[in-house]
């Protein structure tokens, strides 16, 4: 029987092995953390992250094929093919920091595998890496192996949380690269042949180590560039009176631009598109290439730019300030159907309107209050570590309360701003919440999720990105 490990238990290990699990019943897979918590969790009825139709997936595995442990070294010495799906923060200190990646976790997790091993092993990257990690992650295996064969293969992740399920069921692609030898070879093929229990053979693409590498970054590079590109748009719109939702159906009608990925937004969040872009523009800088680099950062810095203009509108459009102002904040999470807050916009949003004294009142569906408060007192970056290794105070926030119902969260408020698409925002009672607001009552829509017609006959001053302006807006300075 061949026995796959994976070192980290988070949104993608997780996910990933048990979907193999669930497809390859023949294969044993064990997932490993050094969080004990999490394991626990993920062995508990109450899984450690929500994601929809994961539940269903576990238990139909876990006992039997899927196992969860803590004991990494034993699981990584009997198994055939490791996957490393260990954090890959961006850099708080020395040489890189702000951009390079932190490979301490994964060097650590190499470094483990070259101590314990006792057979020949097949080592997946799964965790997004720079360019030519491969390469030391093989000098740190070779080096202190006792004669034990490794081959290293590029295996990035695509799926998004929220559809993780779903991507991984049906991927767009499955990327592997490897080294042009036959050894190489040989690995390719035992990892393709692990895939091809459910994923048709032609979208599981071989490359080799470098292409797979860096076609992660490109591709997360790509997508945070459509965002960035359709929200600058929204700038535009606000401007010229255009309807962003309108450019981008026009524009994506396009057969070679397409519709998918073109929704305006308050920025873009999640734990990847900041970071990986971040270290892409290091490797380029790297590499005496500052033109690319520059190009690159130009994505971070739109969005940087989106969420500092909607702080600036909020504030802007209520007298020019919020001090001591209920304001309730719709979402926290970074998008639609998950609790994942890494990098959220909900966190510079927030901390904007805390910085000119607002009080905040904050409804998620899926976002503990312990999760935002410490989300709201932590440094940039940190959230990036193992929740065991974050030191966050969440105690130190003291104008911000989490409420149970957008209702609650909306009562006695001057203003609500929208930050995440949850279903449930379209379908709320608005004449409802408006009359247990202050007035005049405003509502800021971060994603484009309210019917802004409707709410503006009920009487709210209404603004959503990149739709044309309230004129109580239309003479209020927007720059950022
Ligand atoms: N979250 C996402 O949707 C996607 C993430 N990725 C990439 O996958 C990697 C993992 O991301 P997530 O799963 O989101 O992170 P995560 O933070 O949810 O999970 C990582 C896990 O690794 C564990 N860990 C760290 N060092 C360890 C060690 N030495 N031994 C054992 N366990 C260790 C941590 O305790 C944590 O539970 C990152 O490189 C990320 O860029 C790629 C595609 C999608
Ligand atoms: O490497 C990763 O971590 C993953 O990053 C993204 O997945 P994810 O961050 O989970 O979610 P997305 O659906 O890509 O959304 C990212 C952010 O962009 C925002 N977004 C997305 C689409 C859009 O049109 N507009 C927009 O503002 C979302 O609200 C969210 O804040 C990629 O879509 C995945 O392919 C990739 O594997």
């Amino acid at each position: 029987m061949v026995k796959i490990c994976c070192i980290g238990a988070g949104y993608v290990g997780g996910p990933t092995m048990a979907v193999i699990a669930l497809k390859c019943p023949a294969i044993e897979v064990a997932v490993v953390d050094i969080s004990v918590s999490r394991i626990n969790a993920w062995n508990s009825e109450q899984l450690p992250i929500y994601e929809p139709g994961l539940e269903d997936v576990v238990k139909q595995c876990r006992g039997k094929n899927l196992f969860f442990s803590t004991d990494v070294e034993k699981h990584v010495s009997e198994a055939d093919i490791v996957f490393v799906s260990v954090n890959t923060p961006t850099k708080t200190q020395g040489l890189g920091a702000g951009k390079a990646a932190d490979l301490t976790y994964w060097e650590s997790a190499a470094r483990m595998i070259a101590d314990v091993s006792k057979s020949d092993k097949i080592v997946v990257e799964k965790s997004t890496v720079p360019v030519k990690t491969a390469e030391a992650i093989e000098k740190i295996l070779t080096h202190n192996s006792k004669k034990i064969n490794f081959q290293i293969l590029s295996n990035p992740e695509f799926l998004a949380e929220g559809t993780a399920i779903q991507d991984l069921f049906n991927p767009d692609r499955v990327l592997i690269g490897g080294r042009e030898t036959p050894e190489g070879a040989k690995a390719i093929q035992a990892l393709k042949d692990v895939y091809a229990h459910w994923v048709p053979v032609e979208r599981i693409i071989c490359t080799n180590l470098w292409s797979a590498e860096l076609s992660k970054l490109a591709a997360n590079a790509f997508l945070a560039q459509r965002i960035s590109s359709v929200n600058a748009m929204s700038a535009l719109c606000e401007a010229t009176g255009a309807d962003v939702t309108q450019v981008s159906h026009a524009v994506g009608k396009d057969s070679r631009i397409g519709p998918k990925f073109l929704n305006a937004s308050v920025g873009f969040g999640g734990s990847c598109f900041q970071k990986d872009i971040l270290n892409l523009v290091y490797i380029c800088e790297c590499n005496g290439l500052p033109e690319v680099a520059n190009y690159w950062k130009q994505v971070i810095k739109v969005n940087d730019y989106q969420k500092t203009r909607f702080v600036n509108r909020v504030v802007a459009s209520m007298f020019n300030t919020v001090s001591g102002k209920k304001i309730a904040i719709l979402g926290f999470a970074f998008k639609k159907d998950t609790g994942d807050t890494r990098e959220t916009p909900a966190i510079d949003v927030c901390k904007g309107l805390l910085g000119d004294k607002a009080q905040l009142s904050i409804y998620d569906p899926q976002v503990s209050e312990d999760q935002i408060k410490r989300d709201l007192s932590m440094k940039k970056f940190d959230w990036d570590h193992p929740v065991h290794l974050q030191s966050a105070d969440p105690t130190s926030i003291t104008q911000v309360s989490v409420v149970g119902d957008a209702y609650e969260a909306t009562k006695g408020s001057h203003g609500i701003c929208i930050l995440t698409e949850w279903d449930e925002f379209r379908k709320l009672d608005y004449q409802r919440i408006y009359d247990n607001m202050q007035k005049p009552a405003f509502v800021f829509d971060g994603r484009n999720v309210v019917d802004v017609e409707k709410l503006r006959e009920i009487g709210f001053i209404v603004y959503s990105i990149g739709k044309p302006l309230d004129s109580w807006l239309k003479d209020m300075p927007a720059v950022a």
